[in-house]
């Protein structure tokens, strides 16, 4: 679909890089020629991912284990980062998510989603902006939304405040950003399986409807269909997209509105729900 050096010239950080979408977006970056970075917390999942993506590809991979919740820990990934050479683009992609009653949430459980989501989303842009700025060179930011950023969803209402925070960051970058030559782009995800979302966000009994049905194209998404986007976006073919966000997600925003995903989780009784929270990676 595209020329095979599409991103040759280009250097990359992929938060949340070592697993789930995020690997999908290195893995398609470093076929197309780019020089990666990823990051997470998982100094073994990390180095399992580089590790084939070197292989598969032939692509320069770094990894940096780093919490982007802490700032001054995104600053120093962003030092290291730069003292081989600057980034051209930044992918603010790591997210946290569960679904939970909300008015049940603990004050540190909803911070563990704001913070990783809107916090680490705007201090990983901050630390690449202003080096770009300092330098006088452009770059490129690309964060993952979610379509709950515009229409909000009930039981996952952090995620869906932090997205909302998100968009609203990269908006108002395109704007302030532009005339330094950076560029920012969001993009709104439909159902793409993932081992994390799927045990995180549709426990078994969460829906009405079969995945498919929610999708007017009767289909969840495959991960190359948005890595071929994002890929898209951040090469010189999209240099005069700034501040949009594209939603990829056959439809299903459209069909469902914000709501019906989760009507199933209505009828959870106070019982279920202790089992989900127990059972649940928190
Ligand atoms: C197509 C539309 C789909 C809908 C919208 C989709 C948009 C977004 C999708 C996604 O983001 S999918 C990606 C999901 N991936 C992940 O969540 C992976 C990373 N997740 C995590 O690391 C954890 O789940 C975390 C909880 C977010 C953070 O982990 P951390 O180790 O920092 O936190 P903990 O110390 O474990 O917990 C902090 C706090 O949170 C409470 N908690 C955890 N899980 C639950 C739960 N299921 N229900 C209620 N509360 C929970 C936990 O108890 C702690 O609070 P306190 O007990 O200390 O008060
Ligand atoms: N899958 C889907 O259907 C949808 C996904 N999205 C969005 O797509 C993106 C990817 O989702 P998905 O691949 O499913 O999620 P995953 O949970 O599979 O991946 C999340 C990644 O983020 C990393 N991460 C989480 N917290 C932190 C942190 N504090 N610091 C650094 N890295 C962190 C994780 O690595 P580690 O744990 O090692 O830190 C992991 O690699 C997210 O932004 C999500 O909100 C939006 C709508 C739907």
């Amino acid at each position: 679909m595209f020329v095979t050096d599409l991103l040759k010239t280009k250097k990359i950080l992929v938060t949340g890089g070592g697993s789930g979408l995020g690997k999908s977006f290195a893995a398609r970056l470093a076929e197309l020629g780019a020089e990666l970075v990823i990051c997470g917390r998982r100094a073994d999942v990390l180095e399992t991912t580089a590790e084939e993506l070197r292989r598969a590809s032939g692509a320069k991979v770094a990894t940096a284990i780093c919490d982007i919740r802490d700032a001054g820990a995104v600053d120093e990934m962003f030092s290291r980062i730069w003292s081989e050479g600057p980034l051209d683009a930044l992918i603010n992609n790591a997210a946290g998510n569960f679904i939970a009653r909300t008015e049940t949430l603990s004050p540190r459980a909803i911070d563990a989603v704001l913070d990783i989501v809107l916090h680490g989303s705007f201090y990983c842009s901050v630390a690449a902006g202003k080096r770009w700025i300092a330098e006088g060179r452009g770059g490129s930011i690309l964060s993952i939304v979610s379509s709950a950023a515009n229409s909000g969803r009930a039981f996952t209402v952090p995620s869906a405040a932090a997205k909302a925070g998100v968009l609203a960051m990269m908006k108002s970058l395109a704007v302030e950003w532009g005339p330094h030559g950076i560029r920012t782009v969001s993009v709104a995800p439909g159902l793409f399986p993932t081992k994390a979302a799927w045990s995180q966000l549709y426990p078994d009994g969460s829906k009405l409807l079969s995945e498919e049905m929610e999708v007017p194209l009767r289909r969840t998404g495959q991960h190359e269909e948005i890595a071929n986007l994002v890929a898209y976006l951040l090469s010189d073919g999209a240099s005069y997209i700034n501040g949009d966000c594209i939603t990829i997600d056959g439809g299903r925003d459209l069909q469902n509105g914000g709501g019906s995903g989760v009507m199933g989780l209505f009828s959870w009784t106070p019982e279920r729900w202790d089992a989900f929270r127990a059972n649940s990676r928190g």
